[in-house]
């Protein structure tokens, strides 16, 4: 990896610890979360991300290259919560280098798959695999999100993820299981169950917040608290 770019993912890495300490000397403090979201290329990591900060479906989206960041505030139970979500690269050639990054401090992984394409369900394996090789140990909550649920079509059973099949592999793994869609108009607050979710579940974790190093310095795409949308089903 060019040495730029190493540099800006340490320093990005840091940012959450500078970020909160310049939120303290106002009245606001933030608990900073790191959540690190992978999944095949093409799952919908982007536009979930941008819909679960923004509140919205990106209109344009292209092949994350490394990474990127999205923010979003939230309150649980009184306590302000920022999580800071790493939109990670889906394919190889765009990831490859900067694996290590990824997994450094993170405080919660949200795996995706697209309900409409068993193979990305098929990949959560390997997934769950990279994370063990990257020493994630079992008390990181994890998260199982079936993205894309508004391409489902009754009698398409033979080409979409069976939501049972997605359920017990959820309980396997010991993760919260959702199914959404990143794109479907505002039905139910679904997509702010996630967020929510994801929130409460670390504000219970007593794990110290993101690490603490030098002010960070760089382009960050910072997306603040937004309207949420989309999305059903919630596990355990
Ligand atoms: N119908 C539908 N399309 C979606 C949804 N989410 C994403 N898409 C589409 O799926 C394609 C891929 O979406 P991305 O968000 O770029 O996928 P990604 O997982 O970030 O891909 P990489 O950056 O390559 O890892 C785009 O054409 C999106 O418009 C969804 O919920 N429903």
């Amino acid at each position: 990896m060019p040495d730029q770019i190493s540099n800006f993912m340490e320093s990005s890495l840091e940012f959450s610890g500078s970020l909160g300490s310049s939120f303290s000397s106002t009245r606001s403090r933030y608990r900073t979360f790191k959540v690190v979201v992978i999944g095949d290329s093409g799952v919908g990591k982007t536009c979930l991300t941008h819909r679960l900060c923004a509140g919205e479906f990106p209109r344009r989206v292209e092949a994350t290259i490394g990474v990127d960041f999205r923010e979003r505030l939230l309150n649980v139970d009184g306590e302000n919560i920022k999580l800071q979500l790493w939109d990670t690269a889906g394919q190889e050639r765009f990831r490859k280098s900067m694996v290590q990054h990824y997994y450094r401090n993170v405080h919660a992984v949200l795996f995706v798959y697209d309900v409409t394409c068993p193979a990305s369900f098929g990949s959560l394996t390997s997934w769950v695999e990279e994370c063990r090789q990257n020493s994630l140990g079992h008390e990181v909550p994890r998260f199982l999100v079936g993205n894309k649920s508004d391409l489902r079509h009754p009698g398409g059973a033979g080409c979409q993820v069976n939501q049972e099949r997605a359920l017990s592999f959820a309980r396997a793994h010991n993760m919260m299981f959702f199914q959404t869609s990143a794109k479907s108009p505002p039905r139910r607050d679904a997509v702010e169950d996630i967020v929510l979710s994801v929130g409460a579940k670390l504000k219970r974790q007593r794990r110290p917040p993101a690490v603490n190093p030098p002010a960070y310095s760089g382009s960050f795409k910072v997306q603040n608290k937004g309207k949420q949308t989309a999305l059903m089903t919630c596990w355990p």
